[in-house]
């Protein structure tokens, strides 16, 4: 087993819970993680999947460090970085990216594309060779190098999709949380965002903590899958394992829902045409 890039121990994660907030003072605080332990290895892509309200996007958000564990550990590299302040995270951020899940609204409609993905290299320091490093970025997610002067709204979901990636690794990031990144987009832009994001995550070494509500996407990108239900840990495993004996009942009907031929032919359609654009 590779090194653990991410090690969570007895993670919980409270917030303020907005629909009990009395009219005066603060809202009580709700638990949404209840005690995680899990290990992500160095350069492997790990599924979160589970319903709808489960805590995934709560975990992922807690593992980039926008939100602070109100308990337990997060160690990065061996570091814990649970309570670190938003100045000692500075020098990580670059280290933790995200990938969104809807490009439309994470990506602002006033800038060029030159623009969005030169930002976070000039806020990390590396605002030297700018036109090198946008252009490598954007020969990275198969965009053409004229695609740096158009806006947002010239772009189709899938080459917004493709931006997004572009702006998270163009920091050569260590770790790259991608929450529900292909949920808005037809069944072949999905299978082809997915091929371009395992094939990088492999080229880069990432570790990616891929988080999706969909079995069928996660069984093709990951190496080991956590699922999760009402802010715990049900079953966590090697994706082959997990399908081919989920221990879970939960587990069991999640698997038994996934409709498979259609993606299943789009993902082979799309490893024949690897390259065409979206
Ligand atoms: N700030 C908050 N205050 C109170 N409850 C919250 C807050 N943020 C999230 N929740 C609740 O925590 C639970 C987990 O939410 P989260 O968004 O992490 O789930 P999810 O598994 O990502 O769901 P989805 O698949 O719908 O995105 C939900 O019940 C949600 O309503």
């Amino acid at each position: 087993m590779a090194e653990s890039l991410i090690s969570v121990r007895g993670l919980k994660v409270a917030l303020p819970d907005m629909t009990r907030k009395p009219l005066i003072g603060r809202a009580p605080l709700a638990e949404i993680l209840k005690g995680l332990d899990f290990d992500l290895p160095k350069g492997s892509v790990t599924g979160i999947v589970g319903e709808s309200g489960s805590g995934k996007s709560t975990l992922g958000r807690a593992l980039v460090r926008l939100i602070e564990p109100s308990a337990g550990s997060i160690r990065f590299d061996g570091r814990d970085i649970s309570h670190l302040s938003e100045a000692e995270l500075r020098p990580l951020r670059r280290d933790l990216q995200m990938i969104f899940q809807d490009p439309m609204s994470s990506l602002n409609p006033r800038r060029t594309i030159f623009s969005i993905i030169a930002a976070p290299l000039k806020q990390n320091g590396l605002g030297d060779n700018l036109k090198t490093r946008v252009a490598e970025a954007l020969q990275r997610v198969g965009l053409p190098q004229n695609f740096a002067g158009r806006y947002r709204h010239q772009l189709s979901g899938g080459q917004r999709q493709r931006v997004g990636i572009a702006r998270a690794l163009a920091l050569s990031p260590r770790f790259v949380l991608a929450d529900e990144i292909v949920s808005g987009l037809d069944v072949s832009t999905q299978a082809q965002i997915l091929t371009l994001l395992e094939k990088l995550a492999a080229e880069m070494g990432l570790t990616v903590a891929f988080i999706s509500h969909d079995l069928s996407v996660i069984r093709r990108l990951c190496q080991q899958v956590i699922v999760m239900r009402e802010g715990r840990i049900v079953e966590a495993s090697a994706t082959d394992a997990l399908f081919d004996s989920p221990k879970d009942a939960y587990t069991r009907d999640l698997i038994s829902a996934i409709p498979l031929p259609e993606i299943d032919a789009a993902w082979l359609g799309t490893l024949a045409t690897t390259k065409a654009l979206t």
